[in-house]
């Protein structure tokens, strides 16, 4: 074993998997690779205040941040029966994502439509599924086409719309250090004049009432 891996702790969950599906990240891995980071700047990891730090916060945090890479995080997106021909729009949705080129947050806030055909999903599916979507290293064009095409498939409906408006930490924080919101869209299906109408002024009115 190499010198570096003597200060690695065991995790359970590391090797953990159902039906041969991975169920969490490779913690020792992830440990090896804090431990890296800190050394890379300077820090000594085995400081007392460091040592959870790269054992345990940091790999914990990154599984959380990666669940939507696991199938077996996704929500269950039960469905009913329902008569309802009009669009269901679902506004202020709030989103917290990982830009791929940084690995900085950007977060924002998700508004989500769909028009069903026969089915209804449960309305605190949506956020669910915006979250766990949400939750892996994505830029947030991709992040919004994947949310609109994935609730299509999951809820089987006709016409499905999102749209996000984010805040990149990348762009805030370092590099420009400007702040200014990225406003994406996807759209599945061919939602009507009436039916986008409709959704741009849910969101103006959801907008107004923050
Ligand atoms: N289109 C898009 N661009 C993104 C997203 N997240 C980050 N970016 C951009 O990705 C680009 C990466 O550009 P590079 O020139 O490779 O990297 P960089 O030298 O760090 O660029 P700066 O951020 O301008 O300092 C930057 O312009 C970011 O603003 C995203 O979700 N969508
Ligand atoms: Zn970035």
């Amino acid at each position: 074993m190499a010198n570096e891996d003597t200060h690695l702790i065991e995790t359970n969950r590391s090797s953990d998997s159902k039906n041969g599906e991975s169920t969490a990240i490779d913690h020792e891995k992830a440990q090896r690779g804090v431990r890296l980071l800190l050394e890379a700047v300077g820090e000594n990891p085995d400081r007392t205040e460091l040592t959870e730090t790269w054992k345990r916060r940091v790999p914990d945090v990154l599984e959380t941040f990666s669940e939507g890479e696991r199938l077996e995080d996704k929500p269950t997106m039960r469905t009913f029966d329902a008569d309802s021909d009009g669009l269901i729009v679902k506004t202020g949705v709030p989103v917290y994502s990982l830009c791929e080129h940084h690995l900085l947050p950007y977060h924002g806030k998700a508004h989500v439509a769909y028009r069903p055909e026969d089915q209804v999903v449960g309305l605190s599916k949506l956020p669910r599924y915006v979250r766990w979507q949400s939750r892996r290293l994505t830029m947030q064009e991709q992040l919004t086409r994947d949310i609109a095409d994935g609730l299509a498939d999951e809820i089987g409906a006709e016409a499905v719309l999102v749209e996000i408006t984010a805040t990149h930490m990348c762009e805030a924080m370092r590099g420009v250090e400007t702040a200014t919101a990225t406003t994406t869209r996807a759209t599945v299906g061919s939602p009507t004049d009436t039916e986008q109408r409709r959704f741009r002024d849910a969101i103006q009115r959801a907008e107004d009432s923050t």
